[in-house]
């Protein structure tokens, strides 16, 4: 399941993960969209889930079961740093996700200053999260920066 605030780039992970695709014009998600994708050996099934407020309260429902979480942080729009873990937290609190692997992406590091993992860390307060697994990785849905790594971390994680 792909979480995160709303425009931090969930869509487009899903889209360029599947298709390459990189575009500009994509249109904010409404609840959630699904999608499987073939990838070598691996078949992935996906939860592309709406990030505006309204929709926050879904996430659970969406990650109940799944082989990891992803969450989706636009590493640039650094204000937004406390409502992302704000969010992060209430989701992972919930009893029914106890001990599913959790993968931060920092996104859009092709744009300057964007922050970097050690920052991600630190204002995400990843380093507390002991009862999962737990990655992060700063990257770009539009350079493709990093997408290999993610996308090997999420075929290590299923069953
Ligand atoms: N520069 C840059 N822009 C990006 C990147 N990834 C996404 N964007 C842009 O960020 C905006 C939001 O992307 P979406 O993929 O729709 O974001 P989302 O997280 O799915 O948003 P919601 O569906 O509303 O929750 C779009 O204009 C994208 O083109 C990136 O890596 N770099
Ligand atoms: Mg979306």
């Amino acid at each position: 399941a792909v979480v995160g605030l709303q425009a931090s780039g969930k869509t487009s992970f899903v889209n360029v993960i599947t298709s390459g695709q990189w575009s500009e014009d994509v249109v904010p998600t409404v609840a959630f969209n699904f999608r499987k994708i073939r990838k070598g050996m691996v078949t992935m099934k996906i939860w592309d889930v709406a990030g505006q407020p309204k929709f926050r309260s879904m996430w659970e429902r969406y990650c109940n079961g799944v082989d990891a979480i992803v969450f989706v942080v636009d590493a640039v729009d650094q204000d937004k740093f406390n409502t992302a873990r704000f969010e992060l937290q209430q989701l992972l609190a919930q009893p029914t996700l106890s001990g599913v692997p959790l993968l931060v992406l920092g996104n859009k590091n092709d744009l300057p200053g964007h922050a970097a993992v050690k920052d991600l860390i630190k204002n995400l307060q990843l380093d507390k999260i002991s009862d999962r697994p737990v990655s992060c990785y700063s990257c770009s849905m539009k350079s493709k920066h990093n997408l290999d790594i993610v996308l090997q971390w999420l075929s290590s994680r299923g069953h």
